[in-house]
């Protein structure tokens, strides 16, 4: 249990009269359903509702206080506190509730490949003796174990309250995603950051940020906002919109760390692949190192070098950090070779959008010495537009495409396949996932590549408001024991 709060003390900018400011706060929460007695309420303007209205719910739930917009016009029988932005205020305010945050703490952002980074920074800190955990997508993982979370970027309070219980855990080094609705909702503006990662950017989210532009700026803000002017900045150059990124850098004045094909602190000379690993030529500073990164898959070498390049950000000797890559072990449904089965491997991969999946189809292509086949959906509820782009994407990418479903959420499934399908000509439609997976693992000849995308390390599938059991690795795993071949 938490220990009460002076309201004062989490609120010490705005000189709250005294009596307010002495009244104990037991709990922080933006949602009315979790409010307890002594709690203090932040209605938020939210992207399906408004939390003013569920202020009285709050209120009758015990709620001592509310945090609002000024201009929301909140009124209720408990104290309101008004300030001028209620989400960057609940950050600080949870930051403050839940006081310990790791000594280190980096934060990750980019369209693709924030949970592979995040995953390697924590191994290359731990190779350096550092108490490290990681929180993304995959959810926590930290030296006593993992454990599942529902957002890449967990809301002010639920982050907060990680941050703190992982402090009190020993952790000292820690790597998170931050995901561009985490960024533009602000749920990590109370988070003391020490450095901040870029990957790259592509299409994804336009259900939610109505531009490009505005999609590119929350990401920005981890680099123009977020960071505080001691930190590093480690950039992946080798994408156009890197510069954006280089130029918030410099714009704020931390040190620059740029990494990639294009990179200065770690350049990537060359790269061979060695079977399912990779022979990487890196120029640094100090000079020049061959480091066998034992993964496959041309981005996750990018994807390296940029936890590399944070490590090293982050007081991680370069050698130590070079080293460390050598023993990086794969992240769970990433690139995940599964097993092989007539000759034919089978791959699992997050892929699930347009760029990640042209991405992980071209980096599989060297290893197809026949057909190159891919298994996909794309889930509902989520940007339509990226429909006909990951149909098309899959079309120019591989050989063989069964489309099917993903996650529908409350989507008609057949709409979904129906809106990849038209810009895939040829394509095989399929839409039981596991009836999919196992017609073409059966199908599987001499040579070929199977790759099976968009649900990767998920253990369900969310069909209307139900999550069912489901596994593409186990789906997977028994389609390769079972004797069945393609009629
Ligand atoms: C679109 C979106 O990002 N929504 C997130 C956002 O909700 P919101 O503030 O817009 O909520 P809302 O439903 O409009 O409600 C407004 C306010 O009323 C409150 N309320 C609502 C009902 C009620 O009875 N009482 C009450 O107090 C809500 O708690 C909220 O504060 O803030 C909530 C608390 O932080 C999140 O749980 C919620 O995530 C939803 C569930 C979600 O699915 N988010 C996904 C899209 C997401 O955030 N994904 C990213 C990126 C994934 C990636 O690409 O890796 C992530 O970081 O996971
Ligand atoms: N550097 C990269 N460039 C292009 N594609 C990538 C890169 N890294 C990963 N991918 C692709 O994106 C998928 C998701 O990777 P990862 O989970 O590391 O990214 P993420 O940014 O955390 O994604 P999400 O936003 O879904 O959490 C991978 O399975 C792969 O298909
Ligand atoms: N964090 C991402 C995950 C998508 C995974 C994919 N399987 C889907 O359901 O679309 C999102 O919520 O958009
Ligand atoms: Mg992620």
């Amino acid at each position: 249990m938490t220990e009460p709060r002076a309201l004062g003390d989490l609120l010490p900018a705005l000189g709250l009269e005294a009596d307010l400011a002495a009244t104990p706060i037991l709990g922080v929460s933006a949602d009315s359903r979790a409010v307890k007695p002594g709690f203090l309420f932040a209605a938020l303007a939210g992207a399906k509702t408004d939390g003013k209205r569920f202020v009285g719910a709050a209120v009758a739930n015990g709620a001592a206080a509310v945090l609002a917009d000024a201009d929301a016009g909140v009124e209720a029988d408990v104290p309101v506190i008004p300030v001028t932005d209620a989400r960057a205020t609940l950050a600080r305010v949870a930051a403050r509730f839940h006081p310990r945050q790791p000594e280190i703490v980096a934060a990750v952002t980019g369209t693709s490949g924030k949970s592979s980074v995040v995953t390697f920074l924590r191994q290359i800190w731990a190779a350096a003796g550092h108490q490290a955990a990681s929180l993304g997508t995959l959810g926590v993982t930290k030296p006593s174990g993992a454990t599942y979370g529902s957002l890449t970027t967990p809301d002010p309070v639920a982050l907060h309250a990680t941050l703190d219980a992982l402090t009190g855990e020993g952790v000292t080094h820690l790597a998170m995603e931050a995901s561009s609705h985490g960024l533009d909702q602000k749920r990590l503006d109370g988070v003391n950051l020490n450095a901040a990662g870029f990957t790259n950017l592509s299409r994804d989210h336009m259900d939610y940020h109505p531009t490009v532009a505005h999609y590119r700026d929350a990401k920005l803000r981890l680099f123009s906002e977020l960071l505080p002017t001691g930190g590093a900045a480690v950039v992946c150059v080798d994408g156009a919109d890197s510069a954006w990124f280089c130029e918030a850098a410099k714009a704020r004045g931390v040190r620059l760390i740029t990494v990639g094909f294009g990179g200065e602190t770690l350049k990537l000379a060359s790269v061979a692949r060695d079977g399912m690993a990779q022979i990487l030529d890196i120029e640094h500073e100090g000079g020049r190192r061959t480091i066998r990164l034992p993964l496959a898959g041309d981005f996750q070498a990018a994807n390296a070098l940029t936890a590399a390049g944070l490590a090293i950000g982050t007081g991680v000797p370069t050698e130590v950090a070079l080293d460390a890559l050598e023993t990086l072990e794969g992240v769970p449904g990433r690139v995940d070779f599964v097993g092989e089965r007539n000759g034919g491997a089978v791959f699992v991969d997050y892929a699930h959008k347009p760029d990640a999946l042209a991405s992980v189809l071209a980096a599989l292509r060297p290893f197809a010495k026949g057909r190159l086949i891919v298994v996909f959906g794309a889930g509902g509820d989520r940007d339509a537009g990226k429909r006909p782009l990951m149909g098309e994407a899959a079309a120019a990418g591989a050989d063989v495409v069964i489309v099917t479903d993903d996650n529908p959420r409350s989507e008609d499934p057949a709409a979904i396949r129906a809106a990849i399908l038209a810009a895939a000509p040829g394509a095989r439609e399929i839409g039981d996932r596991g009836l999919a997976i196992r017609t073409a693992v059966s199908g599987l000849q001499p040579g070929d590549v199977l790759l099976v995308a968009g649900k990767g390390h998920e253990t369900g599938q969310i069909v209307g408001d139900r999550t069912l059991p489901f596994s593409d690795h186990e789906v997977v795993r028994d389609a390769l024991q079972s004797g069945e071949t393609a009629a």
